[in-house]
């Protein structure tokens, strides 16, 4: 079943250069997807769409069927129960003032989730980790990837049915990516993944499938075994043979 679909979506910040030319791809319920193109290419900004941080100027994107409606608080309030989202940089995204379970919770308040929250921050730490002790901590006696994993027990409390990860372990050293990436790799057993890196060698390494972006198009997508198998266009195989030896190891 598709759950996310863009369709022709065109997007400009400044309407005199276009960001995104008519990308149209489907993230179907339970495959994960890695949205892979160099720096500029465009990712951030589709993921921005994706959350509903922006408008599209042209297409279409629909969440299980329906078009993304950014005016209801209605709809948005269900969407963002239902898709979260992880960011690069563990340092900047966690709120130095508060203690790692009011950070976790704090979706679960904002979005009104019903139920025990107490026992399903306990669960999504435990889904990310990381020790119970780490609830009564600030972010700042963490490392870096422990920080990313409280982030992301922050984005999957609410059992979102899709998360979204930009560029989450590239701030990483490489040990801990591969942790990190290890992690991503079982929740996405429980929720559907879209990874959007610069890295083409994790991406192959996590996920079922791959869009490849060149200066807001697409110009390869499909299944990842595939696409490693037997890259078509020039620019995947020009990603290819930049993949770092490290994280295809991680396979
Ligand atoms: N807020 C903005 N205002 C104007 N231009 C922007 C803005 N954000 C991004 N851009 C431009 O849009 C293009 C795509 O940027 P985007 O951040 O989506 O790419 P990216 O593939 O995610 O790159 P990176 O990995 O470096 O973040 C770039 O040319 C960028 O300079």
């Amino acid at each position: 079943m598709s759950l996310l679909e863009l369709s022709n979506v065109g997007f400009s910040y400044d309407r005199r250069s276009q960001t995104l030319d008519d990308v149209s791809f489907t993230v179907t319920e339970g495959r994960s997807v890695g949205l892979v193109g160099e720096s500029g290419s465009g990712k951030s900004t589709i993921l921005k769409l994706m959350l509903g941080l922006s408008r599209q100027q042209s297409g279409e994107i629909t969440f299980e069927g329906r078009p993304l409606d950014l005016s209801s608080g209605a709809f948005m309030r269900d969407y963002r129960r239902k898709v979260q989202a992880v960011f690069q940089d563990p340092y900047s995204s966690l709120d130095p003032r508060q203690k790692v379970k009011s950070i976790i919770s704090e979706p679960l308040r904002s979005l009104k989730i019903p139920g025990n929250h107490d026992q399903i921050v306990a669960e999504a730490l435990s889904a990310v980790g990381l020790p119970e002790e780490a609830l009564t901590r600030y972010p700042h006696a963490f490392s870096g990837g422990q920080r990313q994993r409280i982030a992301i027990a922050r984005a999957v409390a609410a059992q979102p049915k899709l998360l979204l990860a930009d560029e989450a372990v590239s701030a990483l050293d490489l040990s801990t990516r591969i942790l990190i990436v290890d992690l991503f790799r079982k929740l996405s057993e429980r929720m559907t993944l879209v990874f959007v890196s610069h890295d083409l060698g994790v991406v192959a390494a996590l996920c079922e499938e791959m869009v490849i972006l060149e200066k807001g198009q697409i110009v390869e997508a499909g299944n990842t075994q595939d696409i490693i198998a037997n890259p078509r266009h020039p620019y995947t195989r020009k990603l290819l043979e930049s993949i770092p030896r490290m994280p295809c190891a991680m396979k």
